[in-house]
């Protein structure tokens, strides 16, 4: 049931992103990113490389990298937690599985801060991804590890008033879009 239903959001979120992506947008939630990610400046943190209409993090991944480590997903395989590989801007960069680039070189790390992509999100922190469980069994073991600040980025039109939530579907601490920082 649960499963169904956010196969069929997907796609409305899906259009509902492409429909508001927006350079000038993006740059209003980055400033609001950055406010909120200085007190952690120094912790080792991952962001992502941005497919399709996902809000580009790398202004906010750079200045990240100048304090402190940034590493970004990388796929290991279907029902596998994602790892995380060393990213610096410059870095050379290859095309890893679902046509999302990852570092060429294999230098791991493990992120306490993460900023995380999105299709949609709500007011609980509820995120509804492209449905691998990836990003909830990544933080389930990040969490049991330590510490973890999950932020969630994405432009305020992402939002859905109640996602349908699993019982591994891990809320995110944070939600920043260009109009407001979101405290579930
Ligand atoms: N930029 C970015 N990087 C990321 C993620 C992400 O959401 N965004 N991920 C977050 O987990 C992981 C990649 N996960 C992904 C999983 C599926 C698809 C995808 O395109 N799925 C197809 C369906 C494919 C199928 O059914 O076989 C689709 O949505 O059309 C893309 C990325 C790691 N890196
Ligand atoms: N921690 C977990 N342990 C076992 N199974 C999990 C876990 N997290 C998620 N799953 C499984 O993965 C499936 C897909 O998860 P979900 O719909 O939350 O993906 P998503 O958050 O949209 O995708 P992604 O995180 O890859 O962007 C779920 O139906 C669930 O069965």
């Amino acid at each position: 049931m649960i499963v169904a239903a956010k196969a069929a959001l997907r796609a409305e979120a899906q259009a509902r992103r492409a429909a508001v992506h927006d350079p000038a947008r993006g740059a209003e939630a980055l400033a609001r990113l950055d406010a909120v990610l200085t007190p952690h400046l120094g912790r080792p943190a991952a962001g992502y490389l941005p497919i399709r209409s996902e809000l580009d993090p790398r202004p906010a991944m750079a200045a990240l990298g100048r304090a402190g480590p940034v590493g970004v997903p990388v796929i290991e395989g279907a029902a596998r937690p994602l790892s995380f590989r060393l990213w610096t801007p410059d870095c050379a960069m290859e095309r890893g599985p679902f046509g999302v680039s990852i570092p060429s070189e294999p230098r791991p790390m493990v992120p306490e801060v993460l900023i995380v992509p999105l299709l949609a999100f709500d007011r609980r922190g509820i995120r509804l991804g492209y449905g691998g469980g990836y990003y909830d069994r990544t933080l389930a073991l990040l969490r049991a590890r330590g510490p973890v600040l999950a932020v969630g980025l994405a432009y305020a039109g992402q939002e859905l008033p109640d996602l349908p939530a699993e019982p591994t579907d891990l809320p995110l601490d944070l939600i920043v879009t260009e109009a407001e920082v979101i405290l579930p």
